[in-house]
């Protein structure tokens, strides 16, 4: 079986009218959403296939599910809500018809839209996940603290280039992170200054400021692209090669050779980026995608049938 355009043409023809609908209404009281639904997709579709079992809550299931997994506690909620409300309003409409794992594809797309990144289809036809297992995350996501060699491997692992890694690390430029995340960058690294020299001075003492009571509250974040963080843009490029990048592995992709071609060419030309992240996001949906008789569609995306 294969994705499609019109899969659900008959099911459902209105579906991605009425995903549209619901995720713009949910972006304008919840600017959050967009950056937390798409690195929802991101760690949905790396673990397992993009099958919506990320998107199963540890209330509904008997054992720990994947959301429970430590890398996801940070996934916000608003990222889950999106999704269970359009699957409630596709409910009303086609009973039954649309799976979790197509709207979560169909949002993160229309999401990225609306911050003014690359407009781009989505096919469809996925299948949802009939088990979701904390165990299977580990390995399956990149860490900040990995090289970009390591991130390189990783990525290849899961059919991606090195140029498709940038491409879609771009997804940075909007978002934020917390602090816990990049702190060993900021206090008492090996180095005359206390923090990481390949950060730009100014931006890594405003950090240390920031960030200066993370320990006790560590709700304390800070936005991945920090020109630009609620606009889907190069900016994220530009700011790697001036120590502006917030994550040791934002910074990694500048440093490693294989990688830094790909970042100059996208902080010198955002149509490229925006090219490149248009497909490497349409490859990403289609990754360990489960289509005709394998999986199920879920009643609820929160909760396994
Ligand atoms: C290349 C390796 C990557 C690493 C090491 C990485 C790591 C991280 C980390 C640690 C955060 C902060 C989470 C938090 O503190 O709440 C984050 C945020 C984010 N990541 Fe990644 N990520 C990577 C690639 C990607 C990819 C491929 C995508 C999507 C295509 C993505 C999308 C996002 C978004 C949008 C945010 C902001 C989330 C928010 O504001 O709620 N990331 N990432
Ligand atoms: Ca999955
Ligand atoms: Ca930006």
């Amino acid at each position: 079986g294969r994705l499609s355009r019109n899969y659900y043409r008959h099911s459902c023809p209105r579906v991605e009218r009425i995903v549209a609908d619901v995720v713009a209404a949910k972006q304008r009281a919840n600017p959050s959403t967009a950056a937390g639904t798409l690195r929802l997709f991101f760690h949905d579709c790396f673990v397992g296939g993009c099958d919506a079992s990320v998107l199963v809550s540890p209330l509904t299931a008997d054992r720990s599910p994947e959301r429970a997994a430590e890398i996801n506690l940070s996934l916000p909620g608003d990222a889950f809500d999106v999704v269970v409300r359009a699957k409630a309003a596709l409910e009303v409409a086609c009973p039954g018809a649309v799976s979790c794992a197509d709207i979560l594809a169909l949002a993160a797309r229309d999401l990225v839209g609306i911050l003014g990144g690359p407009l781009f289809p989505v096919a469809l036809g996925r299948r949802d996940a009939r088990r979701s297992d904390a165990r299977d995350v580990e390995g399956n996501l990149p860490r900040t603290n990995m090289s970009a060699r390591a991130m390189t491997v990783l990525f290849a692992r899961k059919g991606f280039t090195p140029q498709e890694l940038v491409a879609l690390a771009g997804a940075h430029t909007i978002g934020f992170s917390h602090c816990g995340e990049f702190a060993h960058r900021l206090y008492n690294f090996k180095s005359a200054d206390g923090y990481d020299p390949s950060l730009n001075p100014t931006f890594a003492r405003a950090l240390q400021s920031s960030c200066a009571n993370y320990k006790n509250d560590p709700t304390i974040s800070i936005f991945n692209d920090i020109m630009t963080p609620g606009k889907f843009d190069e900016l994220y490029f530009k700011n790697l090669p001036r120590g502006l990048g917030l994550l040791a592995s934002d910074a990694a992709l500048w440093e490693y050779p294989v990688t830094r071609v790909f970042v100059q060419r996208y902080a010198d030309n955002q149509t490229a980026f925006f090219e490149d992240f248009a497909r490497a996001m349409q490859k990403l949906g289609a990754v360990g995608v489960k289509t005709g008789r394998q999986g199920v569609v879920r009643r609820h995306c929160d909760a396994l049938n």
